[in-house]
Parts: C-alpha cells; structure tokens; sequence
C-alpha cells in the first residue's frame, strides 16, 4: 500500500533523500552499484537488505515543499530526471501546512533557525496532530521541537548525509526513551518506519541525542571533510604529471576501497595502514610527511570544532549573519 511523505524545506538534503528513495523503488536491488555490503564485524549494526524491508514500510507517494516558486522549477526537472516514482513527485511552494496535512509523515529538512517559525505557522498544529514528525536539523533538540509541535506528534530525530542520495548514505537516528508522549508500541513502529527509510539509502542506526552535535560534524558534515582529502591526493597527483580526471578516480576510488576494507573486516585503520607501509618503501615516507604536517590531530580537531558549532545551530543568539535577517 505504501504511505505519503512530505518533505518539508527540500533543499540539498530533502533531494538527496528523496533521490535515494526513488532510486531503491525504481530497483530494489540492495548493491546499487554493483559492490557487496557484506555485514561488518564489530563496527555497527548490520544494514538491513531490502530483502529484510518490507515494501510497505517505504513511501510510495511523495510531496516537496519549498518557498519560492523558481525552486519548484528545478526541483521539478531533478525528479523528472530521476524516473520511476520521481516524476510523481508533487512539489509544492508556500503551502506547508496542506501538505503535511495530507501526508502521513514528515521529514523536516528546512535551516535549523526557520524550525519554530515553519513548525508554529497557521495551520500547522492540525497537521501534525498524531503524525510523525522526522526532523534532520543540525543542533535543534527533540525537547525545542516539543515546544513547538502539537502533544500527539511524535518525534524522531535524524542526521543523514547527503551520499543518501546514492544509496551510500550514513543516518544517525534518535528517539529518547525519555519521550513522555509516544506511546511505547507506537515509538517501536516509528524507529521501524526509520530504519526502513534510512537504511534503504545506507546505513542508518540509533544513538543517544546527547551523541547528536558529534554525529553531525563526523558523518553528517564528513562528506565535506573527505573531499578535501581526496581533492588534496588528486592534487598531489596532478602535481606530479596525472591528468586531472584520472588523478580523481584514482583518488575516489581509493578512498572508498579502503572505507569499505575498514567497514567490511572491521579491522582497525592502522592495521590496514601497516600492511601498505612496506619498510624503507615509499609509502612510510609519505606518511611521516603527513605525521609532521599534523594531519590527524588536524582532521580531529575539525571534529571537535565542528561538533561545536553544530551545538549552536538552531540556538537564538548562535546564528550566522544571514539567518539573523530573517
Ligand atoms: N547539507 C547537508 O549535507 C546536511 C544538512 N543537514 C540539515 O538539513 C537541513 C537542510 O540543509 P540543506 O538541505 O543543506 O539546506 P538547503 O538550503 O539546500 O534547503 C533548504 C530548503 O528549505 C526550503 N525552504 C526555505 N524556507 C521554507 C519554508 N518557509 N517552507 C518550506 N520550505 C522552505 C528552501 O526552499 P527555497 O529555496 O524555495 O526557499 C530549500 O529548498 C539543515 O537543517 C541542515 O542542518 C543535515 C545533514 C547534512
Ligand atoms: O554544515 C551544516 O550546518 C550542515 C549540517 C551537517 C552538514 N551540513
């Protein structure tokens, strides 16, 4: 049968969701691009296969809320180019409140400091009333949104990336137990309805919301970090005589090679590391040149100071310039 789901604010993540979620309707096959996801030992949860999700716990009709109308344009266009149900894709400007009202479920996916405003505006407390309400906004707490929303809405909250719209994703989900208001049979069903959806465009796993800020900078901001690595090898090839092109598929598809050797034998990073450092070779002196250049406590430190900021989203006072003239 399937159920609707509106996307509230469908920028850049809404898409990537949305994406990933035609894609695993149109071909529901659980290695999209042809490469195994063999469960890992030790390092999370086993990702569900399609073959364990059951196609009702997808959506099989969808809104795309946005404000202006040139959004509705593109957006347009994106989901044509998608086939499948993506065409189907009713995308909406200025009307919120109508749209959640005829969905089943929400996905919240607007800026962090337009939440009170998107989730308080009229009409909006009728539609939401014992709905699910997912909401994927960096640093804005289950207990804000409570203030916000109607007793009977339940609340889960959600950090993907946006490799969700290949299929390659890494969703944080949250849903305290603390939760006064969901009935516990009902909370069991809405973390199902989550995994199904999160864990169909990659993996996706429960967490403490007290992890939330952290989970943010690593995986929900991560792809940005990685990239300036993999930008820095394909550079580094360039600079010593590789055609750009070759020098960046050489460089992506060493870095996925080896995430998926640490996700798929769950051995450490370091013991993958040794087994390429041969002694004297050229590789440990690369190495000891990024060991100088401080490499790592660098990209950790990014983490932490990320991990920060993400603290101050959605907080009055911690916004950025722009959001403030709003
Ligand atoms: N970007 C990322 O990698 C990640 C982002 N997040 C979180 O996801 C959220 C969205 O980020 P992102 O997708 O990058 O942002 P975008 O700016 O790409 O998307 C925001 C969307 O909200 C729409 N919007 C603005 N005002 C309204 C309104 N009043 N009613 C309905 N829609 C509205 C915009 O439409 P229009 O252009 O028409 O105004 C736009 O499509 C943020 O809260 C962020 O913290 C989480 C994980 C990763
Ligand atoms: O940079 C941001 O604030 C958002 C949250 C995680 C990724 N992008």
């Amino acid at each position: 049968m399937g159920y609707t789901l509106c996307v509230i604010g469908c920028g850049t993540m809404g898409i990537a969701i949305l994406s990933g979620v035609v894609d695993v309707l149109k071909s529901p096959s659980p290695f999209p691009n042809g490469m195994s996801q063999s469960s890992p030992s030790g390092i999370s949860t086993p990702v569900p296969t399609l073959a364990t999700v059951p196609d009702e716990s997808l959506p099989s009709k969808f809104t795309a809320c946005v404000s202006r109308d040139d959004s509705v344009r593109r957006l347009k266009r994106t989901f044509e180019a998608l086939g499948g149900l993506g065409p189907a894709i009713q995308v909406i400007a200025g009307h919120n409140a109508d749209s959640a009202a005829h969905a089943d479920i929400i996905i919240l996916c607007c800026k962090p400091h337009q939440a009170e405003g998107i989730l308080t505006a009229p009409g909006m407390v009728h539609a939401l009333e014992g709905k699910l309400l997912i909401s994927i906004l960096a640093g804005v707490t289950i207990s804000q949104m409570r203030g916000w929303v109607p007793a009977s809405t339940r609340l889960i909250r959600a950090m993907p990336n946006t490799p969700c719209k290949i299929r390659e994703g890494m969703t944080v989900l949250s849903s305290p137990d603390a939760e006064l208001h969901t009935p516990l049979h009902l909370l069991a069903k809405d973390k199902e309805i989550c995994t199904s959806i999160f864990s169909s465009i990659g993996r996706a796993r429960f967490l403490d919301e007290k992890h939330f800020d952290a989970c943010t900078a690593l995986s929900g901001s991560g792809p940005a970090f990685a990239c300036i690595f993999l930008e820095a090898l394909a550079d580094g090839g360039v600079m010593m005589g590789l055609p750009r092109a070759e020098a960046l598929e050489l460089a992506a598809q060493t870095l996925q090679g080896a995430a998926r050797m640490t996700l798929q034998s769950g051995a450490h990073p370091a013991a993958i590391k040794d087994t390429v450092t041969t002694p004297g070779g050229c590789t440990i002196a690369g190495v000891l040149t990024l060991e100088d250049g401080r490499v790592r406590s660098t990209i950790a430190r990014a983490i932490q100071v990320a991990t920060e900021r993400a603290s101050e989203l959605g907080q009055s006072g911690k916004q950025p310039t722009s959001a403030r003239k709003h």
